[in-house]
């Protein structure tokens, strides 16, 4: 662990550490995410929220989109790259790989609560209330088995969906228990601890490698302390046409854009 992590930790542990909150996102490349974090940093600022963004970055992340993001009054943080262990899966999508390093956001000590949104994620109205949830929780919005994307699951070949568990009943004679509710990672509340994060990475070295990389992973980690919230807190567009009868439109206060369309 870098000194200056050594240093927080123990300040922390003091109790002289702030125990103050912020949004964090996290960016990789030169590409057009940087486009949708600063529309994050609008966004927030434009609901009038009360807490700093922080954008953990990776290397590759150019000074000319720092320097945009630091414009836009964000807080940048560079991260260490976290790779999965060496395997043949394949990811759902190819690039998924590099999203293991958002793993990175549980070493932000100087944070006693965090509410994590991927930069392809807009925030249309104040969500601060969020960050007075109990803590000892994971809380992240249910997600959706019924896009393409899931074309490897067994939820996906028998048309099981968490998000309408009576359309299709699991076959638990034939497949076992059905699937843990399993959350979208694009958008959730976390509390940084250095126990936490040395834990995901020491586990994530032991872990197998699946589709859906660091999101299948950070759900079988918070299984246990893993609690939905609702949807409007990160309406993933396909539940537009997915499950329409799940949707209050006009309650909807993130919207995320991630959808094979
Ligand atoms: O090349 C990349 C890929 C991903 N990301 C970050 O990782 C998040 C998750 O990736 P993506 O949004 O593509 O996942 P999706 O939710 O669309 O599957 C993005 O929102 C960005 O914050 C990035 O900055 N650069
Ligand atoms: O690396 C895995 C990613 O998995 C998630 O995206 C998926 C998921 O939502 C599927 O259910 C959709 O079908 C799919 O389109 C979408 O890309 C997270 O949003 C993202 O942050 C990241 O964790």
């Amino acid at each position: 662990m870098a000194p200056e992590m050594v240093a927080r930790a123990a300040a922390k542990a003091a109790g002289k550490g702030k125990s103050s909150k912020a949004y964090v996102t996290f960016l990789a490349g030169d590409g057009d995410y940087v486009k949708g974090a600063v529309g994050l940093a609008k966004g927030l600022r434009k609901v009038g929220s009360a807490y700093p963004m922080v954008v953990a970055v990776l290397p590759d992340v150019p000074e000319s989109h720092r320097r945009l993001l630091a414009s836009q009054g964000c807080i940048i943080r560079e991260i260490e790259p976290v790779y999965p262990p060496e395997s043949q899966t394949q990811f759902a999508m190819a690039y998924y790989v590099i999203n293991y390093s958002k793993l990175r956001i549980w070493e932000f000590l100087e944070y006693q609560k965090m509410l994590y949104l991927d930069a392809d994620i807009q925030v249309n109205e104040n969500i601060d209330h969020l960050f007075d949830l109990p803590d000892g929780h994971f809380y992240a919005v249910m997600d959706c088995f019924c896009e393409k994307t899931w074309s490897h699951t067994p939820q996906y070949k028998i048309g099981y969906c968490q998000q309408c568990p009576d359309r299709v009943a699991w076959p638990t004679d034939e497949l076992g228990p059905p699937p843990s509710l399993y959350f979208n990672a694009g958008m959730f509340v976390h509390e940084p601890s250095i126990a936490t994060c040395e834990s995901l990475l020491a586990t994530l070295k032991s872990s197998p490698v699946t589709p859906f990389a660091e999101q299948d992973f950070l759900n079988m980690f918070f299984k246990d302390i893993y609690k939905p919230i609702p949807l409007i807190y990160n309406l993933v567009l396909a539940m537009l046409w997915r499950h329409p009868e799940n949707v209050e439109l006009e309650k909807v206060k993130v919207v995320h854009y991630c959808a094979a369309v």
